[in-house]
């Protein structure tokens, strides 16, 4: 069924992160209901330019749009919307770590059809049988090789059917004959739907056998972009070197040996010598013989693709010579340095950042589908890390308090106040920030341990892509799981501090029993104990919020992570500090001390 694909069209796209521009003034069409093959040496920004398509990257400059839609400024709403078109499969397969790989395929089913059970099962059956997987699909991503849990992603990807499909390295960790049944897969697929798609890929065999179209990044811009047919008879010497596979051409090893290249070669132009390289084949005397170009791969069904008959009309109209003036070649000049922060710049931003995800996850607590069985899982989690530390810690926190106060109290001659005073110290101060310490050492750092690594498996991505939104799936969990286990453990730390002052005070210093519970009445009242386990609360979603903000920022790999995990410990014990002043500050200012 033929539906027509989605257009693409790019303008002056244009990516940096800080300093290191990426790629800049990139402009493009994605012809509708083509396949694309997006080609470059390792490092030119590819898939980052895929992820700027799908609206998980904001370039700072240029439009992305998509059947009307700019995905660069458009509302996280509208791109939610937007990619639900989209079959989308990542570098790694960001597979789910915690569903079975039948799980993964039915997860986009399940999230956006109201097909039954069984007929999610047939479709999911359909697609894991075109990948060769059948047989697998009971293992989790975890217990699966590498070209599997690409071809289960390729498999989740294709399963709505959808108008746009974005692939990076669909063949990267594949055999080369399984590589030839992608290439027919992603064919087949493009005659079933007419699906506009775009895949990024060093596979030169398929760039040159699949795509209609072919573009290539180098040197932080598009150098080329048109019909396969005539990318492959370029004599541009950094298109034939990249096709040919050579080592001898403007492509080095590295992007900046690239650039040491180029520069020498410009300033020989300069200089009027007419050997740079850039140019050479352009200028060799003796006639340079055109590429074959090698036949396209056709549907396996024999039928004609609707895209293949568009690009025909398409190939006709092309001028070879507009190939290489898409982007241009000449040097432009440097982008001019983003504006610096300093430390205490990014320290607001972060509380800036902390602050926005509270408000959002306060906004989708009370949104549809809830997920219960994420909070309770989270719910128990955390306790089964927490209650006991916090318990042990409690212990020597009350007798401290209880020693300290006991003898200060004897010193001037108020002993009968040492049970409230533990009370009000215990309850008040000591029990929510040792809940919240615990909390966000051992609960905190798990939750952002946990997020950072789906981030850099880039499952949050894969989330997004699939119309769910992590922050409502995966936050709002955490921070409620968060909050209920700081109240069941501020209760727990209160009476165990409570009972260990009164173990020191009664047992140890000799007080009597009957003084220390009486005093309790004499100074303490209700609301201290409901300040406390406001407090508590506060401190939870406070800690699940930094964890989570941290876990979904890491900086690079696993050693991301692991800085992640102890930046969000380290910043939460300090805005628990400065937080549990404010509060305690105005409680008093609200709340006149019993007896005053
Ligand atoms: N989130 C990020 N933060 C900072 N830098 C990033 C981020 N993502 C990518 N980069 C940088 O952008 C550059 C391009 O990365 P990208 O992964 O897009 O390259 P690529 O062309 O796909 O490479 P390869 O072919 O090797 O997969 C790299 O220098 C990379 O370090």
């Amino acid at each position: 069924m033929a539906r027509g694909g989605a257009s693409v069209e790019i303008r002056g796209l244009t990516k940096s992160f800080g300093a290191q521009n990426i790629w800049r003034d990139v402009s493009l069409d994605l012809p509708p209901g083509e396949i694309t093959a997006l080609l470059g040496p390792s490092g030119t920004g590819k898939s980052v330019f895929l992820k700027s398509v799908m609206g998980l990257l904001r370039p700072e400059a240029g439009s992305c749009v998509i059947d009307g839609v700019d995905m660069v400024t458009a509302s996280e709403a509208e791109r939610q919307e937007v990619r639900r078109r989209f079959g989308v499969l990542f570098q790694d397969g960001a597979m789910f770590g915690s569903m079975s790989v039948y799980d993964n395929v039915a997860f986009p089913l399940r999230e956006h059809t109201h097909l039954s059970e069984s007929e999610i099962r047939s479709t999911v059956y359909d697609k894991l049988e075109l990948v060769g997987l059948v047989g697998e699909e009971h293992k989790l991503p975890g217990e699966v090789s590498g070209g599997m849990r690409k071809r289960a992603g390729l498999a989740r990807s294709l399963v709505t059917d959808p108008d746009i499909v974005l692939c990076d390295e669909p063949d990267s960790g594949l055999d080369p004959v399984r590589t030839a049944f992608l290439a027919q897969l992603i064919m087949d697929v493009n005659a079933a739907t007419d699906a506009t798609i775009l895949m990024v890929t060093h596979n030169i065999e398929l760039a040159r056998t699949l795509p209609d179209n072919i573009g290539m990044l180098y040197r932080r811009e598009l150098v080329v972009f048109g019909p396969r047919e005539l990318v492959l008879t370029s004599q541009d010497p950094v298109v034939e070197q990249f096709m040919e596979g050579r080592r001898q051409g403007p492509i080095a090893m590295s992007e900046e040996a690239d650039t040491t290249i180029a520069e020498a070669s410009a300033s020989e132009d300069h200089a009027g010598g007419g050997t740079a390289l850039l140019t050479r084949a352009r200028r060799a005397s003796e006639p340079v013989a055109a590429p074959a170009i090698p036949d396209q791969l056709t549907p396996s069904d024999g039928s004609v693709r609707e895209g293949a008959l568009r690009h025909r009309d398409r190939l006709v109209g092309t001028d070879p010579a507009d190939l290489l003036t898409v982007g241009g070649r000449e040097e432009k000049a440097p982008l001019p340095p983003p504006p610096r922060t300093t430390a205490i710049g990014r320290g607001i931003d972060l509380l800036g950042d902390v602050l926005a995800l509270g408000l959002e996850v306060l906004r989708l607590s009370l949104r549809r589908p809830y997920a219960w069985r994420e909070t309770i899982e989270q719910f128990w989690f955390l306790a089964r890390v927490s209650i006991l530390p916090a318990a042990l810690v409690a212990i020597p926190f009350g007798a401290v308090i209880a020693l300290q106060l006991g003898s200060l109290t004897v010193q001037i001659g108020a002993q009968s106040f040492t049970g409230a005073a533990s009370v009000l110290a215990v309850v008040q101060q000591a029990s929510p920030i040792v809940t919240a310490l615990v909390i966000a050492g051992a609960g905190g750092a798990a939750i952002c341990a946990d997020l950072g690594s789906r981030t850099i498996r880039e499952e949050i991505d894969a989330m997004k892509v699939l119309g769910v939104n992590p922050v409502q799936r995966l936050i709002v969990p955490r921070a409620h799981g968060a909050v209920l286990v700081a109240l069941l453990l501020n209760g727990l730390v209160s009476v165990v501090g409570v009972l260990g002052g009164y173990f020191f005070n009664v047992v140890v210093q000799g007080g009597t029993p009957g003084a220390y519970l009486a005093s309790f009445t004499a100074l303490a009242q209700i609301q201290d104990l409901f300040v406390g386990e406001i407090k508590a609360a506060i401190f939870g979603f406070i800690a699940a919020l930094v964890a989570a903000h941290r876990g979904l920022n890491p900086k690079g790999g696993p050693k991301g992570v692991g800085d992640s995990v102890n930046q969000s410990v380290v910043i939460t014990f300090l805005l628990l500090f400065f937080v549990n002043f404010a509060i305690t500050t105005l409680y008093l200012q609200i709340v006149p001390a019993k007896g005053a």
